[in-house]
């Protein structure tokens, strides 16, 4: 039989205390994490900490909490605590009432500017046919990783070269039927009087809670959707040089039939007349200029808006 350990009542209490102490550090390291990633709320966190003073949050010093706050490092940390009037190594649960008030009104005040600013991070790029939207979109894919390019579901079949939840997600009827259902889309629209478009809703959400950027390259109707839903989104107009070389652009891809391509051409007319529906309106001379003009919206977001050509 192998030996076993006896242990006596003191040290069975100082075993289970070390083991305690070693669980609530991962909890407020997981926490910490939660936090930083934009899991949660740093102003859940405090409530939390100021309602159980004893709990995982409670226990958090305040330099801990400080620092998994997004964009607070080091250096700006000495001085908010200074600012604040909390020493480094006091836990949340042990601030003081004039200190709970002060912190609360420091994060509160700044998840409020975060919120704001991410709000303006969510790009829509629309167009006519052919005007070069998924040309665009792509280089920027490329050549801006910093900007997350938006996955569409669609009904359409995948076209050759064309990779799952690369360039869309090729879903059946049913599946579109349950997307909508569930509520799983942003917008949804039938495109081309042909295949249904939709733009899921879970990973903008998730990527605008991180504070990136999210572009989506879809159709008119899908703008307005968008807008509708979501008043802070940026619009973006991509038009062509001129109306001869839309035409060109859309013949030169040699991907739809004549008739296909009358059609579109009528939906284009239309789609033109709605630009001044959108915030900004850009030129797709070249195809780097234009995705260049796209990211410095998305970064700067203070550039007028461009008359039409
Ligand atoms: N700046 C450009 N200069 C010249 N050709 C371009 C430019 N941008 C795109 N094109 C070409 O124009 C054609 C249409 O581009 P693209 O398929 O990206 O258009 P789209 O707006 O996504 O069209 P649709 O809405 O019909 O899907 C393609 O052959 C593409 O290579
Ligand atoms: N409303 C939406 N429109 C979308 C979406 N994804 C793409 N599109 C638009 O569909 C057409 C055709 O695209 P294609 O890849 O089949 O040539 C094009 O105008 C896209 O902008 C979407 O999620 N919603």
């Amino acid at each position: 039989m192998p030996e076993q350990t006896v242990r006596t009542p003191p040290e069975v209490d100082r075993v289970a205390a070390s083991r305690a102490a070693v669980e609530a550090r991962r909890a407020r390291a997981e926490l910490k994490n939660r936090v930083s990633s934009g899991a949660i709320s740093a102003l859940t966190v405090l409530d939390d900490a100021f309602a159980d003073p004893d709990g995982v949050a409670g226990r958090m010093r305040a330099t801990d909490f400080l620092l998994s706050v997004p964009a607070i490092g080091r250096t700006k940390l000495t001085r908010i605590l200074e600012d604040l009037k909390i020493s480094p190594a006091k836990r949340l649960g042990g601030l003081g009432p004039n200190q709970r008030t002060r912190l609360h009104d420091f994060i509160a005040d700044r998840e409020s500017k975060n919120r704001q600013h991410k709000r303006s991070r969510l790009i829509v790029l629309a167009g006519p046919t052919a005007v070069g939207k998924g040309t665009v979109a792509s280089y920027i894919r490329e050549n801006y990783p910093d900007v997350l390019l938006s996955v569409s579901a669609t009904t359409r079949k995948p076209r050759p070269g064309e990779v799952e939840g690369v360039n869309y997600f090729f879903v059946d009827d049913a599946e579109f039927d349950r997307l909508i259902e569930n509520n799983e889309l942003l917008e949804h629209a039938t495109v081309h009087n042909a295949s249904r478009y939709g733009t899921p809703r879970g990973p903008i959400d998730e990527a605008l809670a991180r504070g990136d950027s999210v572009l989506l390259e879809i159709d008119i109707q899908g703008a307005r959707q968008v807008r509708a839903a979501m008043p802070e989104a940026t619009l973006v107009f991509l038009l062509p040089p001129s109306w001869d070389e839309l035409v060109r652009r859309l013949v030169g891809r040699g991907t739809e039939d004549a008739e296909e391509r009358e059609r579109r051409l009528e939906t284009a007319r239309h789609e033109l007349a709605a630009q001044d529906e959108f915030d900004y309106r850009v030129v797709n001379g070249t195809v780097a200029d234009a995705a260049q003009e796209v990211v410095d919206l998305i970064k700067t977001r203070g550039a007028r808006p461009r008359r039409a050509v």
